[in-house]
């Protein structure tokens, strides 16, 4: 078996959600889907209430029917696969610079577990109020802008109902702050970004220790993840108790981040998690693809516990961010 490496990140508990086996739920999104016209009111409030089950113990959900078109996730993908695949002295005139959000990241340029050797992936992070002309691959590739900030526009969207649906799962009575914090994302100071993501075929070369992408949490309001059809998303739940996200055809998986459990006063759960490299020399060949959608609140947006309770002091969401990326980014 290849080397995992010994890293153990601190404790993270969950209790089993209610109707689970301590397995991630999978719920079923139909009555907030973006493709739903007339929303009825009285179906949102179950919804919500199993979501903030989900996120108060695992952390992690799977949704089905959640109303993002499939064809345009696999035009996403197919975009994206066509982009790596290009030379790399092509791929380099993308790379993202160190002081913007937005461009191609390189193989092992990022470690997001900083006891492991850099990550096995490589990223394109669609970032549209840091993209310049010159960060679009347009000229070897026309409609790559148009196709990635429309699946970037769907998943924010997307997000925007859970995000509200949170709220009233909180009983949070200031729903329309809760929303207007998250005003930005694509348009303005704002630290959403969605990444396409390549795990390439893995070579004899492997370091010790090297993963897909080491053991993290992520830093915003919550994340979306669409899988292709290969595994290794692994969540992780308690020091060496690991449960799988596999790919389930047709969801999405939602988890929250950092910020979001600190503004919810540790009632909600950034699980950490992880991308593993495939145990046989087969999967070792096949390479994965993934598509993960950071939702942030706005830079200027003040970040105090919702619950009253003080538990961290106030912090707005840019200096927060500005704080994580410092010690992930650009340590090659
Ligand atoms: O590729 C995946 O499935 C998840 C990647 C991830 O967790 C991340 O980039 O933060
Ligand atoms: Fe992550």
């Amino acid at each position: 078996m290849m080397d995992q490496g010994t890293h153990e990140h601190g404790p993270i508990h969950w209790e089993a959600a209610p109707g689970t086996d301590g397995h991630i739920p999978i719920l079923d999104f139909s009555s907030y889907s973006l493709l739903k016209g007339a929303v009825d009111e009285d179906e949102l409030q179950p919804l919500a209430t199993q979501l903030i089950q989900a996120f108060s113990t695992v952390g992690f959900v799977y949704l089905r029917n959640h109303g993002i078109p499939s064809a345009l996730i696999s035009r996403t993908f197919e975009t994206a696969d066509k982009f790596f695949s290009l030379p790399k002295e092509v791929k380099t005139k993308y790379s993202r610079p160190v002081d913007k959000g937005h461009g191609w990241v390189c193989l092992e340029r990022e470690r997001l577990n900083l006891e492991r050797p850099g990550d096995l992936k490589e990223a394109f992070n669609v970032r549209p109020p840091h993209a310049t002309d010159k960060l679009w691959p347009s000229q070897e590739m026309p409609e790559f802008q148009q196709v990635t900030l429309q699946m970037f526009d769907k998943s924010r969207q997307l997000s925007l109902r859970i995000i509200e649906l949170m709220g009233r799962g909180l009983n949070i009575q200031d729903m329309p702050s809760l929303l207007s914090m998250h005003s930005m994302m694509g348009t303005g100071p704002n630290g959403s970004v969605m990444r396409t993501l390549r795990y390439p075929p893995v070579s004899a070369h492997v370091k010790a220790g090297q993963i897909r992408c080491g053991e993290h949490t992520d830093y915003g309001s919550i994340t979306l993840v669409f899988q292709d059809n290969v595994s290794g998303l692994e969540v992780c739940r308690i020091v060496k108790e690991i449960v799988p996200a596999s790919p389930i055809p047709n969801t999405v998986v939602v988890n929250i981040g950092d910020l979001m459990q600190r503004w919810t006063g540790d009632k909600l759960k950034s699980t950490s998690h992880r991308v593993v490299i495939p145990e046989t020399e087969e999967g070792r060949k096949t390479s994965r693809r993934s598509l993960a959608f950071f939702a942030h609140p706005d830079d200027d947006a003040v970040i105090t516990c919702l619950d009253g309770s003080n538990k961290y002091p106030p912090i707005t969401a840019g200096e927060y961010l500005k704080q994580k990326l410092t010690a992930t980014y650009d340590v090659n």
